[in-house]
């Protein structure tokens, strides 16, 4: 039996219905979403009733709500093939609040990021694949959330719910221009390199980061700079510089023989970094320099790459998966605003995500 984790909002009236949420993805981070909704639904006053729950395999729905943790079981252990994307609107229905809430890294899901919005669904993503790729899908999901009135919370994306996205938005509201930004953006390359100490092999690091849900599902997506390229392209973006990828001059960690491998077959080949970090690690180490992996953007280019780093230097700091943002504005030029926090795994994710969900459901007031 299904059991509806639903509760009357605080905000609105008690004949306001529920809004119905989709979750698509039950991996690290949307495993950790069903685990806070279940959490969450024991506390009167939510407002919401998940009623669809897919992975790449299988999907369940019921419109009169379905218990999180135990939907995510039965998908998880479901065989099913999971019918076509369009049936996400479907199982939401076609009227009141709706909110998918795309916890996956897929390309096919993030293309339809802007028609849900045009036709008034809510988006909440952690995937960066919507805003940190082409400018013109960029474009649609911007001018899709307003045609639609619907809202993409996407504080998961950079961060993993770090208040970066936001700060700048803000800034930006209040009439300053974006003068620069420099940052550590990848949480699984910041611990990588605040652990690697140059002798045990880099590609252990590698594949303790990944056991900790740190990297992408392919972690070449984060050793080639290129989930940190998506990143400083939101940035960017939400700064008000419309950059195009190519803008982006990206330094890739993976030598060309790794990244030629199918997914498969890279976890046996990770021992192909391990000469040049290890030389690189040396260099560095010399010169009392700290490896990070760095994206900067001034006002006519934005760069990502290894850099080796002083002591001092306001970026070599922070532990752990810590990423850490300093953003130039025409109020704080020469003294950044520095943010810094826990930048990746499940949990702060999955945070952000129903942060995000929960704003929608609160209503514009909340909303920043
Ligand atoms: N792990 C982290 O620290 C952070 C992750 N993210 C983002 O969160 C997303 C998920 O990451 P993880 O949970 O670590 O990945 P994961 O590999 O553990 O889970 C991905 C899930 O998506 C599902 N999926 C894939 N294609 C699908 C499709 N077409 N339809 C429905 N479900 C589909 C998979 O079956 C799986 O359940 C990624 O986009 C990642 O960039 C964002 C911030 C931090
Ligand atoms: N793989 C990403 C996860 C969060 O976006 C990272 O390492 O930062």
């Amino acid at each position: 039996m299904n059991v509806a984790v639903q509760a009357v909002p605080r905000t609105s009236s008690a004949a306001a219905p529920p809004a119905r949420l989709a979750l698509l993805g039950t991996g690290n981070v949307g495993g950790e979403v069903l685990a806070r909704l279940e959490q969450l639904g024991r506390v009167p006053g939510g407002g919401w009733s998940l009623v669809h729950v897919r992975n790449s395999r299988a999907c369940i729905s019921d419109r009169a709500g379905l218990r999180p943790t135990d939907a995510g079981e039965r998908v998880r252990g479901q065989a099913i093939a999971a019918g076509a994307l369009p049936e996400v609107p479907e199982a939401l229905g076609h009227d009141g609040l709706r909110i998918i809430i795309d916890a996956t890294a897929s390309d096919a899901i993030a293309a339809r990021h802007a028609e849900w919005l045009a036709a008034g669904i809510h988006v909440v993503t952690a995937c960066k694949l919507g805003q940190g790729t082409s400018l013109e899908r960029w474009r649609s999901i911007r001018a899709a959330a307003d045609r639609g009135g619907a809202v993409y919370g996407d504080a998961a994306t950079v961060g993993a719910g770090l208040p970066l996205i936001r700060s700048i938005r803000e800034l930006v509201a209040g009439g300053d221009r974006i003068l620069g930004i420099a940052g550590v953006l990848s949480g699984s390359l910041a611990w990588l390199f605040n652990h690697y100490d140059g002798l045990r092999p880099f590609s252990g690091f590698v594949r303790q980061a990944r056991h900790a849900g740190y990297t992408e599902p392919d972690p070449r997506e984060d050793l080639s700079g290129e989930d940190v390229r998506r990143k400083i392209l939101i940035l960017a973006r939400s700064a008000g510089h419309e950059l195009e990828e190519h803008d982006v001059r990206v330094e890739s960690l993976v030598p060309q023989a790794l990244a030629r491998l199918a997914q498969g077959e890279v976890d046996a080949s990770l021992a192909m970094l391990d000469g040049d970090m290890r030389a690189r690690f040396a260099d560095a180490r010399k010169s009392g320099c700290s490896l990070r992996f760095v994206a900067r953007l001034d006002q006519s280019c934005a760069r990502v790459g290894l850099e080796a780093l002083a002591a001092d230097d306001p970026l070599a700091a922070g532990a752990g998966t810590d990423n850490r943002l300093a953003i130039e504005a025409d109020r704080y030029r020469g003294q950044p605003l520095v943010i810094q926090g826990p930048g990746a795994g499940a949990a702060v994710t999955a945070a952000a995500l129903v942060d995000d969900m929960l704003r929608i459901i609160r209503g514009p007031a909340s909303h920043h």
